[in-house]
Parts: C-alpha cells; sequence; structure tokens
C-alpha cells in the first residue's frame, strides 16, 4: 500500500499528505506531513552533538508554518529542548558543539547554522522554563531588546509596549503600573511578560521552552489562551510535557525519540490518528 493510501485510509486527506519516510512505508517507521501552508523555516537532517561528543540530533527534517504553533513532544530526553535551542544557537554559548544539516529561514533561504549566532538571537526569540525578567521596570522589560536596536522615541516605544503587552494578554492588568519592578508580579503575570518582551522586537520565530512548567494551572491557562490568540500572528515552536496541552495551543505537533523525529503532523490528526505506532503508544500511554 503508499503512503498516501495509507494516509487515505487512516485520514481520508489524501491530498494534503505525502510521506517522507526513509523506510519502507509500510513499517511507518517515520512520518511527516508535507503542509499546504507557507513555510517560515524548513529543517533538513538536522544532526546536533554538545561537546562532550553526545549526539542528540540524529537526522532530524522538518518543516515550520508561518504563523502557527508548532509543538514538540515525546519522552525525557528524546532532544526537544536541544532541537529548540538550535533554533536560536543557544548551544553555541558552549565550547566544542557541532552541528550538520541546516534550518533554513524561508522565504530569505538563509541557514541559521550559517549565520552569527548573535544576529539569529536578535532574531529568534526565546522564552523559558522559568519567568526571568529583568530586575527593572514592567515598561523598562518589555522595550529592553527595543533599546539594544536603536529604538529610543517615546511615542513608539510607548506603541510598542502597549502592544505586546495587550498581545501577551497582559495590558488590562499592567496598564496603571508600568513603572512598577516586574519582579513585584506574579509568576505567571512574569512569564507572559517575558513573552511581551519577545514578542516586542517581532522575532520571526518565538520558541518556547515548557513555559508553563512553573507555573499553576490558572497560570498556565492564561499564558495557554495567550498562545492560541499567537496562532496566525506569530510562528512559534514550542516544546511541552504535557500532550494535552499540545493538543490544546498547537496547529501542528512533531513527536521525537532519541533523537529522531518519528512524526510531524497536523495536532488533531497525531492526537486522533497518528500515522506511526510509536506516536500510538506514546500518546496513549503504553510507552514513555
Ligand atoms: N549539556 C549537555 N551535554 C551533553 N549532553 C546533553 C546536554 N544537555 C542535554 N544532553 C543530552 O542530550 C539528550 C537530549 O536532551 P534534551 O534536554 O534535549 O531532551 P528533552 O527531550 O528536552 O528532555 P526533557 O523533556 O527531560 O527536558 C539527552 O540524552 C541529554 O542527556
Amino acid at each position: 500500500m503508499s503512503a498516501n493510501e495509507m494516509a487515505e485510509n487512516r485520514i481520508g486527506q489524501p491530498a494534503k499528505m505525502r510521506a517522507q519516510s526513509e523506510r519502507p512505508s509500510e513499517t511507518r517507521e517515520h512520518w511527516y506531513l508535507e503542509p499546504e501552508g507557507t513555510l517560515r523555516a524548513r529543517v533538513s537532517n538536522l544532526k546536533f552533538w554538545y561537546g562532550d561528543g553526545t549526539q542528540a540530533i540524529d537526522d532530524v527534517s522538518m518543516p515550520l508554518v508561518d504563523k502557527q504553533v508548532t509543538a514538540l513532544i515525546g519522552p525525557s530526553g528524546c532532544g526537544k529542548s536541544t532541537f529548540l535551542r538550535c533554533f536560536n544557537r543557544m548551544h553555541d554559548l558552549y565550547q566544542g558543539v557541532k552541528y550538520s544539516g541546516s534550518i533554513k529561514l524561508l522565504p530569505e533561504d538563509e541557514n541559521l547554522i550559517d549565520l552569527d549566532p548573535n544576529i539569529v538571537r536578535m532574531r529568534v526569540g526565546m522564552v523559558f522554563q522559568k519567568p526571568n525578567p529583568f530586575p527593572k521596570s514592567i515598561y523598562e522589560n518589555v522595550i529592553a531588546g527595543l533599546k539594544i536596536r536603536g529604538i529610543s522615541k517615546r511615542g513608539v516605544l510607548d506603541e510598542i509596549v502597549e502592544t505586546s503587552l495587550r498581545q501577551a494578554a497582559l495590558w488590562d492588568e499592567v496598564k496603571d503600573r508600568l513603572d512598577q519592578p516586574a519582579l513585584s508580579m506574579s509568576g505567571g503575570q512574569q512569564q507572559r511578560l517575558c513573552i511581551a518582551r519577545a514578542l516586542a522586537v517581532q522575532p520571526e520565530i518565538l520558541l518556547l521552552d515548557e513555559p508553563t512548567s512553573a507555573l499553576d494551572p490558572i497560570a498556565t491557562a492564561k499564558i495557554e489562551d495567550l498562545i492560541n490568540q499567537l496562532s496566525g500572528k506569530v510562528t512559534v515552536l514550542i516544546v511541552t510535557h504535557n500532550m494535552q496541552q499540545a493538543a490544546r495551543i498547537s496547529n501542528y505537533t512533531s513527536y521525537m525519540y532519541l533523537g529522531k523525529l518519528i512524526e510531524y503532523n497536523e495536532t488533531d490528526s497525531l492526537f486522533t490518528r497518528p500515522m506511526c505506532q510509536r506516536t500510538e503508544d506514546y500518546i496513549t500511554g503504553r510507552f514513555g
């Protein structure tokens, strides 16, 4: 049976599907969807080694759809965070790391791996597990990246602060206390501030590394709402341990295992009609 026939059997959308498995399609060892939407990046045959020689990413290829949310899921140690951090060349802060393959930004067709890491970090924003606002005012936090880029006109800054805080669903809570210390906010508010700070510089891609893992359920729900609002506006790549969260907030999901990409699919398809046995085992809790 061809991969497309298989897709027809299982998904009923054969026209949209194109299997790109390196192994015979019958075994369904790997599967990825070639999405119809405009791409913001394409990862091809990416491999990554830490300085001690550990290979954490093994020949991963996948698209990143423009202005959509893509979730990375998989068991602990499968390489989700390592993969995410390749996108802003975070690893280059350490000695001896090695990449092969490419992460091409589109439509520019520039390989992130060949660019100056400092330039990459100006273009690709990141929010970490634990909120990390600067010990400055709320306003100063949002404009931090803008100042580095030489934007200093008060009117322009005011406008960007409001837009970014609105995008991060924080404006109504802080508009009357923008000069207050960011560290006086709750953990959930601090994390939304970090998202506002990242959005203020209009990143080409926004990376979120388990952004709710340090938050309570109410703060988590607010961040999930805000990520849902970003869908259609910003290209987001998010690592999450929580499969329900991936299902709630993402348009596309990648399932990784042992540094490899097992399945990349539309989120609804991956969670309801996975194409690979290993994905099914993971999402049904039989494995991991
Ligand atoms: N600094 C490092 N040096 C060497 N190996 C590392 C380093 N950081 C991570 N690794 C290894 O790389 C592999 C992938 O780790 P990574 O943290 O990316 O996985 P993960 O899927 O994000 O895990 P988790 O869900 O637990 O955060 C693991 O085998 C890990 O031990």
